[in-house]
């Protein structure tokens, strides 16, 4: 089988080097996967392996480390959560109309002010878990920044581009890129109007690509195609205050400094964020018949310990060709032993009307669900040519083998929650013909 070297796992837990700038600073080794680990350049040609070791380690030189702070006192977190115990279970299929975007000119909210939690599961505590939220926001974060010592951020910008300026360097993200900010890296984001996205937050475990298996040597989304921010820094003093605000066990803490955080002139290492292009992935399909699982739509996982379970996968359901005969092409009715969490980041996703743009829908553990009525009778009958299925859209899924919880804010108080959701499913009539024969194979 042809050996395939294109994994990049992003593993392992660094620790900053945090000093001045100096080489004798803390670097972290961590012996993890049995992957070669490749690094993700500033450009796209220069993909190269970093080395064949086992290794995550990355050094930055700062002009002052980032112990030079004032203690952390607990601020509020809003809609931000990690109690999975507020509201009863619900294992109904759930749909969410778009989120709201605030208004400036009624509340400026900035991007931590406006994180809300939608669902999830486990537990940053024993570093084993998930959590959905969304941003919607319209001010940018002056003088403050925000730290993640819970986990890994994967964020799907669905209106309005971010510009996130991290202690590697900024990076633009717009709609249809994603980016991952990985555990305790800290970062500001800038907005530029009405602004949303998802986050999938992963506790203990990195995104890295999917084994690619029988595919062989490139396919999905390519080590090449992911950027990482060149060094930016900034040597200034904030005698008004800098703020960092951390999110620690599920909770937020902000603290006092006289100084940007953004103040590392160079960094070295294979522990970065990342953003990556969705319109760059090589899109795996059928091309005879039958419908395949979406995980060949997976662009980046967060595996368990368990082989083969992933605590997440980021999977889409990008434009392609539909080609396979004596199919039903659309999504079949189906329950899964894992949770779905789906959004939509433009267009018109191909088995429901009604999921929009912005909005969400969780179909739970074994919870039954698939295309809706009009999307059934057309695809029963229609003539199998080859055609274009989801031009100009981009939908995603999160899945899980979490079973996940919904926070009060989505099954409440976001009143977003489309009651009538199941009612796209009443109309389903049976065709069952115990003469029917099949007209020609
Ligand atoms: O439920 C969904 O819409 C997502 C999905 C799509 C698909 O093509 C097959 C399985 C699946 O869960
Ligand atoms: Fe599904």
């Amino acid at each position: 089988m042809t050996k395939h070297i294109c994994c990049c796992s992003l593993v392992g837990r660094g620790r900053y080097s945090d000093g001045p700038t100096q080489l004798l600073l803390c670097f972290s080794i961590l012996f993890y996967h049995i992957l070669p680990l490749s690094l993700f350049l500033k450009n796209k040609i220069n993909s190269y392996l970093i080395n064949t070791f086992q290794i995550t380690l990355f050094w930055l030189y700062r002009i002052l480390p980032s112990v030079r702070h004032k203690p952390f006192t607990p601020m509020s977190c809003g809609d931000l959560t990690e109690n999975w115990n507020e509201v009863e279970p619900d294992p109904n299929q759930l749909r969410w109309k778009p989120f709201i975007i605030p208004k400036s000119s009624e509340k400026k909210v900035d991007f931590i002010s406006g994180l809300h939690t939608v669902c999830g599961a486990g537990d940053s505590k024993s570093r084993n878990g998930i959590a959905i939220h969304m941003y919607t926001c319209n001010t940018s974060m002056t003088d403050k920044c925000f730290q993640n010592a819970d986990g890994d951020f994967l964020i799907v910008p669905q209106q309005g581009e971010i510009l996130i300026t991290t202690e590697f360097g900024k990076m633009m993200v717009e709609p249809n890129e994603i980016c991952v900010i990985q555990q305790g890296m800290r970062f500001s984001v800038d907005v530029f109007g009405e602004t949303r996205g998802y986050i999938l937050e992963v506790f203990g475990a990195h995104f890295e690509l999917p084994d690619l298996g029988p595919i062989g040597a490139n396919g999905m989304a390519n080590p090449r195609d992911f950027q990482t921010p060149v060094a930016w820094y900034e040597d200034r003093t904030v005698a008004t205050g800098y703020t960092v605000v951390n999110k620690y066990q599920g909770k937020l803490f902000s603290c006092q400094q006289d100084f940007s955080p953004f103040n590392v002139v160079a960094w070295h290492g294979n522990y970065t964020p990342y953003k990556y292009n969705l319109e760059n992935f090589m899109v795996i399909n059928c091309v005879a018949f039958d419908h395949a699982d979406p995980s060949i739509f997976t662009v980046l996982t967060a595996k368990s310990t368990r082989p083969g379970v992933a605590i997440a996968d980021f999977v889409i359901f990008p434009p392609r060709w539909g080609v396979a005969d004596h199919t039903f092409r659309p999504p079949y009715y189906h329950r899964n032993c894992m949770s779905e969490f789906m959004g939509l980041i433009k267009g018109h996703y191909e088995a429901k009307e009604g999921f929009q743009p912005g909005g969400a829908s969780l179909h739970s553990i074994m919870t039954p669900h698939g295309p809706d009525v009009d999307c059934f009778e057309k695809n029963s009958t229609a003539v199998l040519k080859p055609e274009r299925v989801a031009e100009g859209t981009m939908a995603f899924m999160f899945e899980s083998s979490f079973s996940m919880a919904v926070t009060k804010w989505g099954l409440d108080t976001c009143h977003r929650l489309d009651k009538s959701y199941y009612k796209c499913w009443e109309a389903l009539k049976n065709h069952f013909n115990p003469n029917w024969k099949p007209s020609s194979k």
